[in-house]
Protein backbone atom coordinates (compact mmCIF):
# COMPACT_ATOMS: atom_id res chain seq x y z
CA UNK A 1 0.00 0.00 0.00
CA UNK A 2 1.14 3.68 -0.85
CA UNK A 3 0.96 6.09 1.83
CA UNK A 4 1.16 9.72 2.27
CA UNK A 5 0.34 12.41 4.30
CA UNK A 6 0.34 16.21 3.91
CA UNK A 7 0.12 19.74 5.68
CA UNK A 8 -2.18 22.15 4.78
CA UNK A 9 -1.53 25.56 6.75
CA UNK A 10 -3.71 28.64 6.56
CA UNK A 11 -2.92 31.93 5.73
CA UNK A 12 -3.70 35.46 6.59
CA UNK A 13 -3.61 38.93 4.38
CA UNK A 14 -2.02 41.10 5.78
CA UNK A 15 -3.26 43.60 2.58
CA UNK A 16 -5.75 42.91 0.44
CA UNK A 17 -6.49 45.74 -2.25
CA UNK A 18 -9.54 45.14 -4.21
CA UNK A 19 -9.77 46.84 -7.46
CA UNK A 20 -13.58 47.10 -8.94
CA UNK A 21 -15.21 44.70 -10.96
CA UNK A 22 -14.12 44.87 -14.73
CA UNK A 23 -17.00 45.14 -17.06
CA UNK A 24 -15.87 41.82 -18.83
CA UNK A 25 -14.61 39.79 -16.12
CA UNK A 26 -15.88 37.37 -13.23
CA UNK A 27 -12.89 38.14 -10.60
CA UNK A 28 -11.64 41.05 -8.81
CA UNK A 29 -8.44 42.42 -9.95
CA UNK A 30 -6.85 42.12 -6.40
CA UNK A 31 -2.65 43.10 -4.50
CA UNK A 32 -2.19 41.30 -1.76
CA UNK A 33 0.41 40.06 0.83
CA UNK A 34 -0.58 36.56 2.10
CA UNK A 35 1.10 35.14 5.15
CA UNK A 36 1.50 31.09 6.20
CA UNK A 37 0.70 30.57 9.99
CA UNK A 38 1.27 27.60 12.16
CA UNK A 39 -2.43 26.51 11.90
CA UNK A 40 -2.93 23.40 9.85
CA UNK A 41 -5.17 20.93 8.56
CA UNK A 42 -3.50 17.60 7.62
CA UNK A 43 -4.27 14.97 4.63
CA UNK A 44 -3.94 10.84 5.19
CA UNK A 45 -3.80 9.26 1.67
CA UNK A 46 -3.73 5.77 1.13
CA UNK A 47 -3.81 3.96 -2.42
CA UNK A 48 -4.49 0.16 -1.76
CA UNK A 49 -2.83 -2.24 -3.83
CA UNK A 50 -5.02 -5.21 -2.86
CA UNK A 51 -7.59 -6.31 -1.35
CA UNK A 52 -5.78 -6.76 1.84
CA UNK A 53 -4.63 -3.42 1.85
CA UNK A 54 -8.38 -2.14 0.87
CA UNK A 55 -9.78 -3.57 4.31
CA UNK A 56 -6.90 -2.27 6.31
CA UNK A 57 -7.79 1.04 5.24
CA UNK A 58 -11.50 0.90 5.57
CA UNK A 59 -11.16 -0.30 9.26
CA UNK A 60 -8.70 1.92 9.93
CA UNK A 61 -10.77 4.96 8.54
CA UNK A 62 -13.76 3.13 10.40
CA UNK A 63 -11.74 3.04 13.62
CA UNK A 64 -10.46 6.94 13.65
CA UNK A 65 -14.15 7.90 13.21
CA UNK A 66 -15.60 6.05 15.46
CA UNK A 67 -12.87 7.41 17.82
CA UNK A 68 -13.96 10.92 16.77
CA UNK A 69 -17.24 10.58 16.80
CA UNK A 70 -18.42 7.64 18.99
CA UNK A 71 -20.83 6.53 15.86
CA UNK A 72 -20.13 3.49 13.64
CA UNK A 73 -21.09 5.33 10.02
CA UNK A 74 -18.20 6.45 8.50
CA UNK A 75 -19.23 9.32 6.80
CA UNK A 76 -17.27 8.47 3.91
CA UNK A 77 -17.79 10.31 0.24
CA UNK A 78 -16.69 8.42 -2.58
CA UNK A 79 -16.64 9.96 -6.29
CA UNK A 80 -15.23 9.07 -9.56
CA UNK A 81 -13.88 10.66 -12.31
CA UNK A 82 -12.32 8.47 -15.70
CA UNK A 83 -10.12 5.54 -14.16
CA UNK A 84 -9.61 7.88 -10.42
CA UNK A 85 -12.22 7.05 -7.78
CA UNK A 86 -11.88 8.92 -4.26
CA UNK A 87 -13.00 7.96 -1.23
CA UNK A 88 -12.73 10.89 1.39
CA UNK A 89 -13.53 11.27 4.56
CA UNK A 90 -13.42 14.58 6.87
CA UNK A 91 -12.36 14.49 10.42
CA UNK A 92 -13.46 17.98 11.45
CA UNK A 93 -11.98 18.78 14.73
CA UNK A 94 -13.00 22.61 14.36
CA UNK A 95 -16.66 21.96 15.84
CA UNK A 96 -18.20 22.95 12.99
CA UNK A 97 -19.24 19.41 11.41
CA UNK A 98 -17.87 20.25 8.00
CA UNK A 99 -20.14 18.60 5.39
CA UNK A 100 -18.65 18.52 1.76
CA UNK A 101 -20.08 16.23 -1.15
CA UNK A 102 -17.29 14.46 -2.23
CA UNK A 103 -16.89 15.61 -5.55
CA UNK A 104 -17.38 19.10 -4.44
CA UNK A 105 -14.77 18.79 -2.21
CA UNK A 106 -11.31 20.59 -3.82
CA UNK A 107 -8.88 18.00 -2.17
CA UNK A 108 -11.47 15.65 -4.84
CA UNK A 109 -11.06 18.22 -7.46
CA UNK A 110 -7.23 18.59 -7.33
CA UNK A 111 -6.42 14.63 -7.23
CA UNK A 112 -8.90 14.54 -10.32
CA UNK A 113 -7.49 17.07 -12.17
CA UNK A 114 -4.27 15.56 -12.06
CA UNK A 115 -5.37 11.96 -13.33
CA UNK A 116 -6.81 13.94 -16.06
CA UNK A 117 -3.48 15.33 -17.08
CA UNK A 118 -1.68 12.45 -16.52
CA UNK A 119 -4.09 10.33 -18.65
CA UNK A 120 -4.04 7.58 -15.98
CA UNK A 121 -4.20 4.66 -18.03
CA UNK A 122 -5.17 2.22 -15.20
CA UNK A 123 -8.27 2.29 -12.56
CA UNK A 124 -6.72 3.82 -9.24
CA UNK A 125 -8.72 4.01 -6.16
CA UNK A 126 -7.49 6.34 -3.11
CA UNK A 127 -8.62 6.44 0.44
CA UNK A 128 -8.39 10.38 1.86
CA UNK A 129 -8.96 11.24 5.39
CA UNK A 130 -8.88 14.67 5.98
CA UNK A 131 -8.60 16.43 9.20
CA UNK A 132 -9.85 19.74 9.75
CA UNK A 133 -8.20 21.63 11.98
CA UNK A 134 -8.87 25.55 9.97
CA UNK A 135 -12.70 26.46 10.39
CA UNK A 136 -14.33 27.29 6.92
CA UNK A 137 -15.59 30.53 5.55
CA UNK A 138 -13.26 32.03 7.79
CA UNK A 139 -10.69 34.00 5.08
CA UNK A 140 -8.24 31.52 6.58
CA UNK A 141 -7.50 29.73 3.09
CA UNK A 142 -8.84 26.16 4.33
CA UNK A 143 -10.24 24.35 1.21
CA UNK A 144 -7.32 26.45 -1.15
CA UNK A 145 -4.76 25.06 1.28
CA UNK A 146 -6.37 21.30 1.42
CA UNK A 147 -6.13 21.76 -2.27
CA UNK A 148 -2.31 22.73 -2.42
CA UNK A 149 -1.45 19.63 0.22
CA UNK A 150 -3.39 17.39 -1.94
CA UNK A 151 -1.65 18.78 -5.25
CA UNK A 152 1.98 18.36 -3.67
CA UNK A 153 0.69 14.58 -3.39
CA UNK A 154 -0.21 13.93 -6.95
CA UNK A 155 2.79 15.79 -8.03
CA UNK A 156 4.37 12.72 -6.70
CA UNK A 157 1.98 10.30 -7.64
CA UNK A 158 1.43 11.14 -11.17
CA UNK A 159 4.75 12.49 -11.65
CA UNK A 160 3.54 16.01 -13.21
CA UNK A 161 5.63 18.69 -13.40
CA UNK A 162 5.88 22.04 -11.23
CA UNK A 163 4.40 23.83 -14.22
CA UNK A 164 1.32 21.80 -14.82
CA UNK A 165 0.33 21.82 -10.66
CA UNK A 166 0.96 25.70 -10.94
CA UNK A 167 -1.78 25.61 -14.14
CA UNK A 168 -3.86 23.25 -11.88
CA UNK A 169 -3.65 24.89 -9.13
CA UNK A 170 -4.81 28.70 -11.08
CA UNK A 171 -8.21 26.44 -12.39
CA UNK A 172 -9.17 25.25 -9.17
CA UNK A 173 -9.16 28.48 -7.22
CA UNK A 174 -7.52 32.27 -6.56
CA UNK A 175 -5.95 31.03 -3.45
CA UNK A 176 -4.41 28.27 -4.21
CA UNK A 177 -1.37 29.01 -6.41
CA UNK A 178 -0.59 31.21 -3.20
CA UNK A 179 -0.17 27.57 -0.77
CA UNK A 180 2.17 25.97 -3.50
CA UNK A 181 5.07 27.71 -1.75
CA UNK A 182 3.62 29.63 1.44
CA UNK A 183 5.38 31.52 3.45
CA UNK A 184 4.94 35.25 3.03
CA UNK A 185 4.23 36.18 -0.78
CA UNK A 186 2.57 39.35 -2.79
CA UNK A 187 -0.12 38.05 -5.22
CA UNK A 188 -1.73 39.94 -7.67
CA UNK A 189 -4.06 39.01 -10.92
CA UNK A 190 -7.31 37.08 -9.16
CA UNK A 191 -4.54 36.63 -6.24
CA UNK A 192 -2.95 33.50 -8.35
CA UNK A 193 -0.20 35.44 -9.63
CA UNK A 194 3.04 35.75 -7.58
CA UNK A 195 4.68 39.30 -7.95
CA UNK A 196 7.13 38.79 -4.97
CA UNK A 197 8.49 36.35 -2.91
CA UNK A 198 8.68 38.16 0.27
CA UNK A 199 11.15 36.93 4.27
CA UNK A 200 8.02 35.17 6.17
CA UNK A 201 6.80 36.91 9.71
CA UNK A 202 7.85 34.74 12.64
CA UNK A 203 5.15 36.80 15.22
CA UNK A 204 2.96 35.22 17.12
CA UNK A 205 -1.08 35.65 16.23
CA UNK A 206 -4.29 35.91 17.54
CA UNK A 207 -7.09 33.91 15.54
CA UNK A 208 -10.71 34.72 16.77
CA UNK A 209 -13.72 33.94 14.36
CA UNK A 210 -17.39 34.58 15.24
CA UNK A 211 -19.80 32.21 15.18
CA UNK A 212 -21.56 33.06 11.35
CA UNK A 213 -19.01 32.28 8.71
CA UNK A 214 -19.00 34.76 5.76
CA UNK A 215 -18.96 33.95 1.78
CA UNK A 216 -16.31 34.29 -0.21
CA UNK A 217 -18.50 35.33 -3.23
CA UNK A 218 -20.93 37.05 -1.02
CA UNK A 219 -18.37 39.13 0.25
CA UNK A 220 -17.18 40.55 -3.46
CA UNK A 221 -20.69 40.79 -4.37
CA UNK A 222 -21.66 43.11 -1.33
CA UNK A 223 -18.18 44.84 -1.99
CA UNK A 224 -19.27 45.51 -5.22
CA UNK A 225 -22.74 47.01 -3.86
CA UNK A 226 -20.91 49.23 -1.38
CA UNK A 227 -18.52 50.57 -3.74
CA UNK A 228 -19.90 50.88 -7.07
CA UNK A 229 -21.52 54.47 -6.58
CA UNK A 230 -18.27 55.77 -4.53
CA UNK A 231 -15.75 53.80 -6.48
CA UNK A 232 -17.17 54.08 -10.35
CA UNK A 233 -14.51 55.69 -11.95
CA UNK A 234 -12.50 51.97 -12.06
CA UNK A 235 -9.45 53.10 -10.46
CA UNK A 236 -7.31 49.99 -9.63
CA UNK A 237 -7.12 49.07 -6.15
CA UNK A 238 -8.02 52.25 -4.97
CA UNK A 239 -11.00 51.14 -3.09
CA UNK A 240 -11.99 52.79 0.51
CA UNK A 241 -10.20 51.78 3.27
CA UNK A 242 -10.97 49.27 6.16
CA UNK A 243 -13.82 51.50 7.73
CA UNK A 244 -13.94 52.52 10.83
CA UNK A 245 -12.41 50.36 12.49
CA UNK A 246 -8.78 50.03 10.87
CA UNK A 247 -9.53 53.47 8.54
CA UNK A 248 -5.77 54.75 8.36
CA UNK A 249 -4.25 50.81 7.30
CA UNK A 250 -2.61 49.65 10.90
CA UNK A 251 0.89 49.30 11.07
CA UNK A 252 2.72 47.02 13.53
CA UNK A 253 6.39 46.66 13.93
CA UNK A 254 7.56 43.80 16.16
CA UNK A 255 11.69 43.72 16.26
CA UNK A 256 12.10 41.38 13.62
CA UNK A 257 9.36 41.67 11.07
CA UNK A 258 9.97 45.52 10.34
CA UNK A 259 7.07 47.53 9.86
CA UNK A 260 4.06 46.25 7.89
CA UNK A 261 1.12 47.67 6.55
CA UNK A 262 -2.34 45.96 7.65
CA UNK A 263 -5.35 46.57 5.35
CA UNK A 264 -8.10 44.52 3.77
CA UNK A 265 -10.64 46.47 1.49
CA UNK A 266 -13.15 43.25 2.03
CA UNK A 267 -13.52 44.61 6.06
CA UNK A 268 -16.34 47.04 5.35
CA UNK A 269 -18.36 44.43 3.19
CA UNK A 270 -17.70 40.91 5.49
CA UNK A 271 -19.10 43.60 8.46
CA UNK A 272 -22.20 44.81 6.63
CA UNK A 273 -22.51 40.22 5.84
CA UNK A 274 -21.50 39.54 9.53
CA UNK A 275 -21.89 42.37 12.42
CA UNK A 276 -20.16 39.95 14.47
CA UNK A 277 -16.97 40.82 12.98
CA UNK A 278 -17.52 43.82 14.36
CA UNK A 279 -17.52 42.80 18.33
CA UNK A 280 -14.25 40.20 17.44
CA UNK A 281 -12.31 43.57 16.04
CA UNK A 282 -13.05 45.57 19.06
CA UNK A 283 -12.12 42.93 21.14
CA UNK A 284 -8.72 41.89 19.81
CA UNK A 285 -8.68 46.25 19.48
CA UNK A 286 -8.71 46.31 23.02
CA UNK A 287 -6.08 43.86 23.64
CA UNK A 288 -3.66 44.10 20.42
CA UNK A 289 -3.89 47.73 19.82
CA UNK A 290 -6.24 48.46 16.91
CA UNK A 291 -3.60 48.76 14.09
CA UNK A 292 -2.66 45.28 14.80
CA UNK A 293 -5.95 43.79 14.10
CA UNK A 294 -7.65 42.78 10.89
CA UNK A 295 -10.09 40.49 8.69
CA UNK A 296 -8.77 37.87 7.47
CA UNK A 297 -9.84 37.65 3.33
CA UNK A 298 -13.17 37.48 3.02
CA UNK A 299 -13.26 36.75 6.45
CA UNK A 300 -14.98 36.29 9.35
CA UNK A 301 -12.10 35.08 11.45
CA UNK A 302 -10.19 37.66 12.22
CA UNK A 303 -6.22 38.67 13.55
CA UNK A 304 -4.44 40.28 15.92
CA UNK A 305 -0.91 40.90 15.76
CA UNK A 306 0.21 40.15 19.49
CA UNK A 307 3.63 40.66 21.74
CA UNK A 308 4.09 36.93 22.21
CA UNK A 309 2.99 33.67 22.14
CA UNK A 310 2.29 33.64 26.03
CA UNK A 311 -0.16 36.91 25.55
CA UNK A 312 -1.62 34.93 22.22
CA UNK A 313 -2.76 32.26 24.06
CA UNK A 314 -4.05 34.01 27.42
CA UNK A 315 -6.32 36.59 24.66
CA UNK A 316 -7.36 32.58 23.06
CA UNK A 317 -8.70 31.86 26.12
CA UNK A 318 -10.52 34.81 26.81
CA UNK A 319 -12.17 34.90 23.39
CA UNK A 320 -12.99 31.18 23.62
CA UNK A 321 -14.65 31.88 26.79
CA UNK A 322 -17.02 34.31 25.12
CA UNK A 323 -18.14 31.75 22.86
CA UNK A 324 -15.75 31.98 20.23
CA UNK A 325 -13.80 29.86 17.90
CA UNK A 326 -10.18 30.85 18.45
CA UNK A 327 -6.34 29.86 18.61
CA UNK A 328 -3.35 31.43 18.69
CA UNK A 329 -1.09 30.35 16.72
CA UNK A 330 2.33 32.06 14.70
CA UNK A 331 2.95 33.03 11.64
CA UNK A 332 5.73 30.62 9.77
CA UNK A 333 7.20 29.78 6.50
CA UNK A 334 4.99 26.68 5.06
CA UNK A 335 3.60 25.22 2.54
CA UNK A 336 1.34 22.60 1.30
CA UNK A 337 3.63 20.08 1.80
CA UNK A 338 4.54 16.07 1.94
CA UNK A 339 5.14 15.21 5.47
CA UNK A 340 7.42 12.63 6.12
C1 LIG B 1 -10.74 36.73 -0.41
C2 LIG B 1 -9.54 35.86 -0.65
C3 LIG B 1 -8.31 36.64 -0.20
O1 LIG B 1 -7.16 35.87 -0.19
O2 LIG B 1 -9.51 34.63 0.04
P1 LIG B 1 -10.47 34.03 1.21
O3 LIG B 1 -10.65 35.08 2.23
O4 LIG B 1 -11.75 33.61 0.58
O5 LIG B 1 -9.70 32.88 1.75
C4 LIG B 1 -9.41 35.48 -2.15
O6 LIG B 1 -9.47 36.63 -2.98
C5 LIG B 1 -10.48 34.49 -2.58
O7 LIG B 1 -9.85 33.43 -3.17
P2 LIG B 1 -10.57 31.96 -3.30
O8 LIG B 1 -11.21 31.62 -1.99
O9 LIG B 1 -9.56 31.03 -3.85
O10 LIG B 1 -11.71 32.29 -4.30
P3 LIG B 1 -12.25 31.48 -5.59
O11 LIG B 1 -12.65 30.12 -5.13
O12 LIG B 1 -11.25 31.59 -6.70
O13 LIG B 1 -13.54 32.34 -5.96
C6 LIG B 1 -14.77 32.27 -5.27
C7 LIG B 1 -15.62 33.44 -5.71
O14 LIG B 1 -15.14 34.67 -5.12
C8 LIG B 1 -15.20 35.75 -6.04
N1 LIG B 1 -13.83 36.25 -6.29
C9 LIG B 1 -12.74 35.53 -5.94
C10 LIG B 1 -11.47 36.03 -6.15
C11 LIG B 1 -11.34 37.29 -6.77
N2 LIG B 1 -10.11 37.80 -7.01
N3 LIG B 1 -12.42 38.00 -7.13
C12 LIG B 1 -13.67 37.50 -6.89
O15 LIG B 1 -14.66 38.16 -7.21
C13 LIG B 1 -15.85 35.21 -7.30
O16 LIG B 1 -17.25 35.43 -7.19
C14 LIG B 1 -15.55 33.72 -7.22
O17 LIG B 1 -16.49 32.94 -7.93
N1 LIG C 1 -11.34 20.76 1.68
C1 LIG C 1 -12.17 21.77 1.93
N2 LIG C 1 -12.17 22.36 3.13
C2 LIG C 1 -12.99 23.42 3.38
N3 LIG C 1 -13.86 23.93 2.49
C3 LIG C 1 -13.90 23.37 1.28
C4 LIG C 1 -13.06 22.27 0.94
N4 LIG C 1 -13.33 21.93 -0.31
C5 LIG C 1 -14.29 22.75 -0.75
N5 LIG C 1 -14.66 23.62 0.18
C6 LIG C 1 -15.67 24.68 0.00
O1 LIG C 1 -14.95 25.90 -0.18
C7 LIG C 1 -15.50 26.94 0.61
C8 LIG C 1 -14.36 27.90 0.96
O2 LIG C 1 -13.36 27.22 1.67
P1 LIG C 1 -12.91 27.74 3.09
O3 LIG C 1 -11.98 26.78 3.72
O4 LIG C 1 -14.14 28.08 3.83
O5 LIG C 1 -12.07 29.03 2.70
P2 LIG C 1 -12.20 30.56 3.09
O6 LIG C 1 -12.78 30.64 4.46
O7 LIG C 1 -10.78 31.02 3.05
O8 LIG C 1 -13.05 31.20 2.01
C9 LIG C 1 -16.17 26.23 1.80
O9 LIG C 1 -17.25 26.96 2.30
C10 LIG C 1 -16.58 24.86 1.22
O10 LIG C 1 -17.91 24.90 0.74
Amino acid sequence: MKKFSAIAPAKINLTLKVAPLAEDKNKHEVETVMQTVTLHDTLFVSIPENEADELEVVNKRNRKINDAYGIKESGVQTFKEGNLEVSIVIDDLTGQNLKINGEDNLVTKAFCACAKKANLAKEMHIEVLLEKNIPAQAGLGGGSSDAAAALAIAKELFGLSDDVIAEIAAELGSDIAFFLNGGRAKMAGDGSVTTETLDSLKCPVLLVRPNDGVSTAECYAKFDELNGAINGDGDKCAAPQNGAINGDGGKFAAAENASVELQNDLQEAAVSLCPEIKEVLNLLSENCGSKNVLLCGSGSCCFGICESFDQARKLASLASKQGYWSRACSCVNLKGTLKN
